[in-house]
Formats: structure tokens, sequence, C-alpha cells
């Protein structure tokens, strides 16, 4: 998608402002799924925060497991390991009824609307789902708070009447976040939102999400494929790579400079407005797939296409080190303000054999 808005400014009370407590702490977060052939490792060992209107921005390969984690934050699927606390409190292991009551506190909007959006319902009776379910509104206002809430997302109160199937893709993700402004959440996590639409209806869609967030102030986890969207919304990025984060920085630093040579990559393949200055760039493209997290190599995950990789990162798996500036990094070769120092070729002259090429 294209630039659609000049950057926010930065928001009040996100964290590392000394907020108090963070509306998401996640830890050591494990999801392993039982395979024949092993254990598909989707998320091995990941810890973020996400304060008060604070968005995080979650990217990464498809694969890498982004989802879920997202789904994991939800308790849509369950945690083998690790914690999520919401708002300060440890849902990891709550019942469903013991869940029910924070449901609104915390709402997933899913990268295919039609997926979750039933389509024998109205679409006045599925935005006004949430508010019934957890007695938000009496039942006397529930026609009006619904039309309400589809004017905030950009629709008419007839649509209130119509169904799914008679909405486009973009008016039918609005139709989701109307349910999930419904019950005024601290945190939404929103699962690629925009990237089942019309590319001419992202950027809107976007927009959208974008002002409501900063209308409400609810904390985000925003997970994507798309690094324009990704730097147009996120406070902060982290970066995914099979299971693990291995890159987190506030996100104009994070494209200023990345530090981990798989960010590095992510970021040269994205294209850039400037035509003069796309030329310029030079893209680094990584050879082969992303491995299996059935079978991830030993080490840094990453070191099978890394064109930097000494023989320590073949054997020693990298800590997320905390850097200044609020950056954390899974690499044994990065350090801020110097370049990568391997034993491997630069990025700029590898070759495909070498983990990559450039174009
Ligand atoms: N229920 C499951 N059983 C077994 N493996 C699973 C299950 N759910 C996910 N996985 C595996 O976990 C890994 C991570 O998947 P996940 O969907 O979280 O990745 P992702 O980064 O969100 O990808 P995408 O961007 O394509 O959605 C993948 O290898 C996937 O095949």
């Amino acid at each position: 998608m294209s630039a659609v808005r000049e950057a926010p400014a930065p928001r009040e009370g996100s964290a590392h402002e000394g907020d108090a407590v963070p509306v998401l702490e996640v830890r050591d977060l494990e999801r392993h799924f039982p395979a024949s052939g092993g254990t598909v490792r989707a998320v091995d060992g990941v810890s973020l925060t996400i304060g008060r209107g604070e968005v995080l921005g979650l990217v990464g390969e498809s694969g890498s497991g982004k989802s879920t984690v997202g789904r994991c934050v939800v308790r849509l699927d369950e945690p083998t390991g690790g914690s999520v606390a919401l708002k300060g409190t440890d849902i990891t292991h709550l019942s469903r009824r013991a869940l029910r009551p924070l449901r609104t506190d915390m709402h997933l909007v899913f990268q295919d609307p039609s997926s979750s959006l039933d389509p024998r319902m109205t679409i006045g009776q599925i935005v006004a789902e949430p508010l019934r379910l957890h007695r938000l509104v009496p039942r006397s206002g529930l026609r009006a708070r619904v039309e309400e809430l589809l004017g905030q997302v950009g629709l008419r109160p007839e649509h209130a009447d119509r169904h799914p199937h008679e909405l486009s893709g973009g008016q039918r993700q609005r139709i989701s976040l109307a349910r999930a402004l419904s019950v005024g959440p601290d945190l939404l996590i929103a699962d690629e939102p925009t990237s089942a639409l019309d590319v001419s209806v992202q950027a809107s869609v976007l927009n959208l999400l974008a002002d409501l967030q900063r209308d409400r102030g609810f904390g985000c986890l925003f997970i994507t494929h798309d690094l324009a969207a990704v730097e147009f919304l996120a406070d902060r990025i982290a970066v995914m790579y099979l299971g693990r984060i291995v890159e987190e920085a506030p996100t104009a630093r994070l494209f200023a400079e990345p530090l981990h040579p798989y960010t590095q990559a992510l970021l040269s393949a994205a294209p850039v407005p400037d035509p003069a200055l796309q030329r310029t760039r030079e893209r680094i493209v990584l050879s082969g797939d992303l491995p299996s997290p059935l079978a991830p190599p030993p080490g840094c995950h990453f070191h099978t296409r890394c064109p930097v990789a000494v023989d320590r990162c073949r054997t020693e798996s990298p800590a997320l080190r905390e850097l200044p500036g609020g950056r954390r990094v899974a690499c044994h070769l990065a350090h801020p303000d110097s370049r990568l120092s391997g034993e491997g070729p630069s990025p700029a002259h590898s070759s495909p054999s070498g983990g990559t090429s450039q174009r």
C-alpha cells in the first residue's frame, strides 16, 4: 500500500514513559504443536510488552508465528509455555468462565472479515451482539448505539439492516472494527486487517484504524506483512523469524538502522515511494525458504540464510539482547553504530550461494 497519512505524533501514555501497568505483557510465550515428525515450534519463547495507547507492529515472513502469538494472547489458542498478562492480570490459565468478563478488554480483528461475520445475521445484530452479551447497553438503546458505532466507522444507519454478503470487503472490515469498538477494549489485536482487501480500499481501512486507535487510545498488536502499513501505524516494531523475536525497536529507528541481518533483508525488499531513492537501494534477496519450525536449524535459526554468519552462529543461539534506545536484537554480530562484522561476505556483494543476492 502507499503512504496514506502523515506519521502519527507520539502518543501519550505509551510504554517506556513510566505509565503504570502495561496493557499487555507476554513472557517467554511458547506454542508447540505435536506433529507426526516431532514438534512444530510455532512460537518459541516470545516476550513483548504493549503500553496503554501504544501500537506494536509484529512483522515477519509467512509461517514465522505471528498469528499464533495473536491467537495465544486472546486465548483462541492455548500457550504451551510462558505467560500472558492483560493489564497486570495473568490470563494464561484462566478458565473460559473467568475469562469472560475480560473479553471486553481485548478484541481480535481477523484478516478475512467474511469468516468472522455470521452470514445469517444482519449487520445490526452483529454489531449489537457484544453489547448484548456483556450487557453494555439497555435493550431499548441498542439500535441507537449500533447506528452510532456504524457512523464511527464511516457507515450509514441503514447498513444495520443489511447482511454481510451485501457489503464490500472494506465495509465488512469496518463492521469488524465497529464490533471491536463496541466493547471499548484496552487492547486490539489486528491480524492482517487489510491484506484480504482490494489495494484501493486498504488505505482507507488502515486510516480508519489509525484514527480510531488515536481517538480511543487502545493498545494494539498489529500483525502484518505490509511494511508501509506498519511504518505508518506502529510506535514500535518486533520482527519474528521462526517462532522467535529477532529484533525490536522504535519504528523510525528500525527503518533507519536495522541491526539484524534478517531485518535488513526484509526492509530492503520494501518499496520506497521515491523512485530515485528506490534505484539507489540495494535489495538483499534471501535464498531459500523459511526452514520448517518442525526442525529449526541449530544455533541461530537464521544462520542458514544469513550473509554474515560465522561458526558461532551455527552452534550458539543468540539471546535477545537489550540495547540502549529501547532496542533488542538477537544476533551475535549486531552492534548499534557499527556495521555487522562477520566472516561471511557483506550483504552488498554476496552471492546466492552465500545466502543472499542483490537486485
Ligand atoms: N494448529 C496447528 N497445528 C500445527 N501447526 C500449526 C498450527 N497452527 C500453526 N501452525 C504452524 O505454526 C507456524 C506458524 O504459523 P502462523 O500462522 O502463526 O504464522 P504467521 O507468521 O502468522 O504466518 P501468516 O503470515 O502466513 O499468517 C507455521 O509453520 C504453521 O504451519
